[in-house]
């Protein structure tokens, strides 16, 4: 998965974390992978096998304790920089966003103020927050309107409005459809598609669903209990893994769209 030019680059992330009765746990321990300029990657597994701990050491949320994250050649500090300059050009580097927009959005201010204050923020021409707006499909009511006010779906297209507001390089996604219907799921995954494909920013899609990761990504990284056991590109793990657990994740997604599990589980 190494390419010339990766824009993102992990290379042997470990996070241990100390239980409270002693002893410890490994979220994730050497985990290794690049994402080129405008890539897409999926990392999946089930729940508990370090997919979050993952996204939250790339964006400054955990300190690995071992290994380095570098963007465009330059290594990421793992605490955020002290002072403001430091701070914002580090934003820009990597956004994330949540499964629950709800907690990462002011409950106070309309979609529009929201935008504007991330534009300001960044030095950006505030008046684009109406393009940002269009972007993501919300219309002149939902730009008035406060999360509260917004359907579920609606409150993800803001927070990823939000996320492009700074124009990052890579933006990662923690689950960002899992609490969405089916309907609205296909709605935001085909926005991302066409997001990616306007502004080049490289995506890291983090999900416990496999049927989910293959709308997004070219590449993807299985992990379990903190290890990643295979990698490569989507559409080969989805239809040949070679790894047996893989074949039992997918032999677990309910509906086949595109891939037989059952063929995959054979392989
Ligand atoms: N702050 C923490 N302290 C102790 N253990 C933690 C902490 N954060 C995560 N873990 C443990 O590390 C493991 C990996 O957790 P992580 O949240 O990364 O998994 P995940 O694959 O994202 O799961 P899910 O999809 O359920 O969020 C789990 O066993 C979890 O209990």
């Amino acid at each position: 998965m190494t390419t010339a030019t990766a824009l993102l680059e992990a290379a042997h992330l470990s996070k241990t974390y100390a239980l409270p009765g002693g002893g410890a746990h490994t979220a994730a321990g050497d985990v290794s992978f690049t994402v080129p300029e405008g890539g897409a990657l999926g990392i999946v597994g089930e729940s508990g096998s370090g997919k979050t701990t993952v996204a939250r050491m790339l964006v400054g949320l955990a300190r690995p304790d071992r290994g380095r994250i570098t963007v465009a050649g330059r290594e990421r500090e793992p605490r955020p920089p002290r002072g403001k300059k430091a701070r914002l050009t580090r934003a820009r580097e990597i956004q994330m966003v949540f499964q629950d927009p709800y907690v990462s959005l002011d409950p106070r201010l309309t979609a529009t103020q929201c935008l504007r204050t991330a534009l300001r923020l960044h030095g950006k021409e505030e008046s684009t927050a109406t393009d940002l707006l269009d972007r993501v499909g919300l219309g002149k009511r939902e730009a008035d309107a406060r999360p509260r006010d917004l359907s579920g779906g609606q409150r993800q297209r803001l927070a990823i409005a939000r996320a492009l507001a700074v124009d990052p390089k890579i933006l990662v996604l923690d689950e960002a459809v899992a609490a969405l219907d089916v309907s609205i799921q296909a709605q935001i995954l085909q926005l991302l598609a066409e997001i990616r494909r306007e502004t080049g920013v490289a995506l890291v899609f983090v999900s416990h669903d496999l049927a989910v990761v293959q709308h997004v990504t070219d590449e993807v990284l299985v992990m379990r209990t903190g290890k990643v056991i295979e990698q490569g590109a989507t559409r080969r793990v989805l239809t040949a893994p070679t790894d047996p657990y893989t074949r039992k994740l997918l032999a677990s997604v309910p509906t086949a769209d595109g891939w037989d599990p059952a063929a995959a589980a054979a392989v």
